[in-house]
């Protein structure tokens, strides 16, 4: 979104029941990268169910700046690519609003060529680290410079030819892993990176079907070795992007706990390394039902049908949390229903999402009157089955920090909390989830905004 725009406040309320189907959009990982490989291939590739928020749309419009051309028609997403090695020098800086997936992996898609190329980004995004990009991009031969530390606004300019690398991901994350792939696309020879706790993997699997010479290799310990051969010719392909299991958890929370709900989410991408957030919720006693399971575009997916559920509280290993990243704060939503406690570990790279999602979360949470404990790296909730009890006279504003997960997490709570919860800022959730108002609504929600 512009970066000046005005906040717009939304107000959430205890709802009935909330009923029917819906078909969840694209899921934003593999549409960015639809987006960025596509734009890097030789030929076409089209892709259609792409998810069109502005996260998405901002890689979008980068690419086009790196050379590609992108145009729509109908339902499909058109794409000509420059061919492995052929993106251009920008004129202008690449404006990456509010999304790390877009900028990080952009830094390592270009972050290997031999011309200048400045990242800049919203409030939020240039709070961000950016130096477990910038370290091993470095360590290519990238020149790197930047204002304040390792924050937005950084330029870089790669060397002549691009030291390939050996590379340990530092923290579970995907972004890296995959800046550094799409960094070796662009250098000779062999790019290794060896991932000790395995993240979503949709850069491994995607490249591979636009044609890189990819091998994954695992030990006994689960550590993953990714090699990748670089300078290889990428080909345009045909992409049916399917629905996002981290949108798809706002309608799944706001039905388990709004009582009398039964809906309905189809498409629904079950890729292991995303369904964290469903496993722990069937741990908790939620009715979930998969149906219809089936392959769409080499991934598995369903659809969901959810019937509000007794939930009660448990311990979320901290293994998991890769493999759910991004549902925490919707998760912890869910735990203020359940009966008992829900602790959840390993939350240390919550720190550095749009916001400080630890904090946000039990901030919000607190002013809500839920009683929850924040740690370093881990989050207890004390539930409170019947949402009485919540939210002060007139219900709590909560503080959203440029963070569309905080904003919709927040808003379902307000669907079966006693009291109405408002957020300060609605504007952000359209970097993933634009139709979020509508489905919600359409399923019975009662939100203002
Ligand atoms: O690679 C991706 O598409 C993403 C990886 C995750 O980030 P990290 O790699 O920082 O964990 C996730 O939080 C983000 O929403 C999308
Ligand atoms: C962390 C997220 O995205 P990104 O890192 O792309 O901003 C998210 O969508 O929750």
């Amino acid at each position: 979104m512009p970066h000046d725009t005005l906040p717009q406040p939304a107000v959430a309320r205890r709802s009935a029941g909330l009923s029917g189907t819906i078909r969840i959009p694209g899921d934003k990982s593999i549409s960015h990268r639809s987006l960025m490989f596509g734009g890097l291939a030789a030929g076409e590739t089209r892709i259609t169910g792409l998810l069109e928020g502005e996260d998405v749309l901002n890689t979008g419009k980068a690419m086009q700046a790196l050379g590609a051309t992108i145009r729509k028609i109908d339902d499909e997403w058109i794409v000509r690519g420059t061919g492995n090695g052929g993106l251009l020098a920008p004129e202008t800086p690449l404006d990456f609003g509010n999304a790390g997936t877009g900028c990080r992996l952009t830094m390592g898609l270009v972050g290997s060529y031999d011309f200048k190329t400045t990242f800049v980004g919203d409030a939020s995004l240039s709070k961000r680290p950016m130096g477990r990009i910038l370290d091993p991009l470095r360590r290519m031969g990238t020149q790197v410079s930047a204002a304040t530390g390792d924050r937005l606004p950084v330029s870089l300019h790669g060397p002549g030819v691009a030291s390939p690398l050996t590379y340990r991901v530092p923290m579970a994350s995907a972004q890296v892993k995959s800046a550094v792939l799409l960094a070796g696309l662009n250098a000779p020879g062999m790019t290794t990176v060896i991932e000790p706790v395995m993240t979503r993997d949709h850069t491994e699997k995607m490249l591979a079907g636009f044609g890189a010479a990819l091998s994954v290799e695992i030990d006994a310990a689960g550590v993953r070795t990714i090699r990748l051969e670089g300078q290889g010719k990428l080909t345009g392909q045909t992409i049916d992007v399917p629905g996002d299991p981290s949108s798809a958890a706002f309608p799944l929370v706001a039905a388990l706990i709004v009582p009398g709900s039964d809906i309905t989410i189809r498409n629904v991408l079950m890729n292991p390394t995303r369904t964290g957030l469903i496993l722990t919720l069937q741990e908790m006693g939620a009715d979930i039902e998969m149906l219809d399971r089936r392959m769409t575009g080499g991934e598995d997916v369903a659809d969901l049908r959810v019937r509000s559920s007794a939930l009660k509280g448990v311990t979320v290993p901290a293994e998991r949390a890769p493999s759910m990243i991004d549902e925490y704060p919707v998760l912890a939503v869910a735990a203020t229903f359940a009966e008992g406690t829900t602790i959840m570990q390993g939350l240390d790279e919550l720190r550095v999402k749009e916001s400080d999602r630890l904090s946000a979360v039990a901030e919000g949470l607190k002013l809500n009157g839920v009683d929850c404990i924040e740690g370093i790296d881990m989050l207890t909730v004390q539930g409170r089955p019947d949402g009485k009890g919540l939210g002060n006279a007139g219900g709590a504003k909560v503080s959203t920090h440029l963070d569309h997960r905080i904003a919709m997490s927040f808003l379902v709570m307000g669907l079966a909390s006693e009291h109405p919860v408002t957020i300060d800022d609605s504007a952000m959730i359209a970097t993933s989830f634009p139709d979020f108002f509508a489905m919600i609504t359409r399923l019975g929600a009662t939100i203002e905004t």
